[in-house]
C-alpha cells in the first residue's frame, strides 16, 4: 500500500478540489489531491471527437458575475469566446410548429408566445426576483419565512401562477435547463436561493441571468473546451495530483486523519472533501458522521442530465439564419446550443437530455438514444442533421464518480433541516464542492468559490 504524510489531503480533482489545493500550496502547505478517475475536471469534461477536436460534455458556459471561474481561467491563460448567439435566430418549437425569433429582440430571452403566457411569465419572473432579493445566499435557511418557503415544491408555488400552456411549457423547459429536475422535485426555497446566487457581492442574482445566453450564464465558452481550466490547474500542481485513487474512507484520530483507498493511505492534519453530498455520503467515516451531515448526504440527490453532441462538417444551420438554440415542447432533446469551435472549422450541435426524460433514457441502449436525438435534430434543423460525422453521448447519471448533474438539488425541508451541515466542518474534515457555495451554487464558478473558501478555512486551523 502506497503511503504518504501531508498537511492536507484533498478528495476530488474537480474545480473545487483543485482550487483548494492551489491556495493551500500557495500558502506553503504540503498537499495531495486524490482523484478517482483517470482524469481531472470531474463534471467538466472535454470529450474527444473523431475529427481530432474536443467538445464540452459537461460544464461548459460562463457569464457575467461569475468572477472567480473567470479569474482562474485568466490566470491559466485559457481564453473565452462568445457563445454563437446574436448572429442568428433562436428557434421555438411548440405544438409541432417551428418559429424563429430574434435573440436580442424586445422580448429579451423570452420567446414569442401568446400575450397571456408572456404576461404570466413576466409576472412570475418579477415575483421570483423580488423574493430572491430577500434570501441571504450564505444561509438561506435563516430567512424569516424559510420554513414556509422550504415546505413546498416549486411546482406547488407555480400552480396558481402559471396556468397558460405556453407559459407552463417555458417554465418547465427553463427549470429542466437550470436544474435538470422537474418543478415538483425542488424546494421553493432552494429555487429562490439559486436565483439569489446568480449574481455576486455587488450585483443581485436574477432569474434572467440563469436562463439568458447573451447576457447570462450561457454567454461565454472556453477556447479549447472548459476542461482546459482544470487540466492546466492540475499541471501547476504537478505530482501532488494523484489519479486513479478512489477514496473509500476517512479515519480520524486525536492526532490526524487517514484518507484511504484499496491501494493507498494518506495521513493528513486536515482533509478537504470536494465532492457533492450524494458522493460524500458513499465514503466510510470513522468515527461516523454526525446525524445532520449524514442525513444531508442522503437527502441532496443529483439532478438527471446528459448531453448529446452531433458533429458535422460545418455548422449548416448558420446558413439558414439559425444560431442552433432551440426550445422545444417535444422530443428527447428540448434545448440545444451550437457547440462548434470558435473558428467554425466544423459544426457541433449540443442537446441537453434532462430530468424525467433523462431518467427514462438512462437505461436505454446508446444506439436508441442516438436515434432519438438525431430525429429531434432533423425536426429542428432539417435532413442535413441526420448524418453526423461524430456523435458523443454523455449520461452523467451513469457516471460512477458523478451520478448525475449539473448539481445536487434540495427537495423540500432539506435546507431548513440540514443546510447548516453543508459547510460545517466535522473534526478535521472540511467540505467543498459547488453545492457548498453561496454565489453560483451549482456552477463552475460556485465550485471555484468553494475551493477558495475551504482553503481559508483549513489555513485557519492548520
Ligand atoms: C451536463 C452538465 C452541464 C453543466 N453545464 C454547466 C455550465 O454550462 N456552466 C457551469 O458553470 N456549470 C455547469 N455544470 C456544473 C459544473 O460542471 C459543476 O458545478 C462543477 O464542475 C462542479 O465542480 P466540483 O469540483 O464541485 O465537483 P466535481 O466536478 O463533481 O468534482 C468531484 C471530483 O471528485 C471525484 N470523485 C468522486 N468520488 C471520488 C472518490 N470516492 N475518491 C476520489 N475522487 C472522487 C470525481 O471524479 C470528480 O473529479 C454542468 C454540469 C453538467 C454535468
Amino acid at each position: 500500500v502506497e503511503s504518504r504524510t501531508v498537511d492536507v489531503a484533498v478528495i476530488g480533482a474537480g474545480l473545487a478540489g483543485l482550487t483548494a489545493a492551489r491556495d493551500l500550496v500557495a500558502a506553503g502547505k504540503n498537499v495531495v489531491v486524490l482523484e478517482a478517475r483517470d482524469r481531472v475536471g470531474g463534471r467538466v469534461y472535454n470529450a474527444p471527437l473523431p475529427n481530432g477536436g474536443v467538445t464540452e460534455a459537461g460544464g461548459e458556459f460562463i457569464g457575467p458575475t461569475q468572477d472567480r471561474i473567470k479569474a482562474l481561467a485568466d490566470s491559466l491563460g485559457v481564453a473565452t469566446f462568445p457563445t454563437y448567439n446574436s448572429e442568428a435566430k433562436n428557434l421555438l418549437y411548440m405544438g409541432g410548429t417551428a418559429t424563429p425569433y430574434e435573440t436580442g429582440g424586445p422580448l429579451g430571452p423570452l420567446p414569442p408566445i401568446d400575450e397571456a403566457g408572456l404576461t404570466e411569465l413576466a409576472t412570475m419572473i418579477g415575483t421570483l426576483d423580488a423574493m430572491a432579493a430577500t434570501i441571504p445566499v450564505d444561509a438561506p435557511w435563516t430567512h424569516p419565512d424559510a420554513a414556509q418557503l422550504d415546505a413546498i415544491t416549486f411546482e406547488q408555488w407555480l400552480q396558481d401562477k402559471i396556468t397558460t400552456p405556453s407559459a407552463r411549457f417555458l417554465t418547465e423547459v427553463a427549470t429542466a435547463s437550470v436544474f435538470s429536475a422537474e418543478p415538483d422535485e425542488l424546494s421553493f426555497l432552494f429555487v429562490l436561493f439559486y436565483i439569489a446566487a446568480a449574481g455576486n457581492e455587488t450585483t443581485p442574482g436574477s432569474f434572467g441571468r440563469l436562463i439568458d445566453t447573451g447576457n447570462g450564464a450561457q454567454a461565454l465558452r472556453f477556447v479549447g473546451g472548459s476542461q482546459l481550466v482544470p487540466i492546466k490547474l492540475a499541471q501547476k500542481l504537478g505530482s501532488r495530483v494523484l489519479l486513479r485513487r478512489p477514496v473509500t474512507g476517512i479515519k480520524q484520530t486525536s492526532t490526524g486523519a487517514v484518507v484511504y483507498g484499496s491501494t493507498f493511505a494518506v495521513t493528513a492534519k486536515q482533509v478537504v472533501v470536494a465532492l457533492p453530498p450524494a458522493l460524500a455520503g458513499r465514503l466510510g467515516y470513522a468515527p461516523r458522521l454526525p446525524a445532520d451531515r449524514d442525513q444531508l448526504d442522503g437527502k441532496m440527490p443529483m439532478g438527471h442530465v446528459g448531453k448529446a453532441i452531433a458533429v458535422y462538417n460545418k455548422p449548416f444551420w448558420r446558413d439558414a439564419g439559425l444560431n442552433g438554440q432551440v426550445l422545444s415542447d417535444a422530443g428527447v432533446v428540448r434545448s440545444t446550443f451550437d457547440n462548434s469551435p470558435p473558428d467554425a472549422s466544423y459544426g457541433a450541435l449540443m442537446g441537453f437530455i434532462e430530468a424525467d426524460i433523462m431518467r427514462e433514457y438512462d437505461t436505454k441502449p446508446a444506439s436508441e438514444v442516438k436515434a432519438a436525438v438525431l430525429k429531434d435534430y432533423v425536426t429542428y434543423f432539417g435532413s442535413q442533421a441526420a448524418n453526423p460525422t461524430g456523435f458523443v453521448l454523455q449520461r452523467w447519471d451513469n457516471e460512477r464518480y458523478s451520478r448525475g448533474g449539473p448539481t445536487g438539488i434540495a427537495p423540500p425541508g432539506v435546507l431548513t433541516s440540514y443546510g447548516e451541515a453543508l459547510r460545517k466542518p466535522v473534526g478535521r474534515i472540511h467540505w467543498a464542492g459547488t453545492e457548498t457555495s453561496g454565489y453560483w451554487i451549482g456552477y463552475m464558478d460556485g465550485a471555484v468559490r468553494s475551493g477558495e473558501r475551504v482553503a481559508k478555512e483549513v489555513l485557519g486551523v492548520l
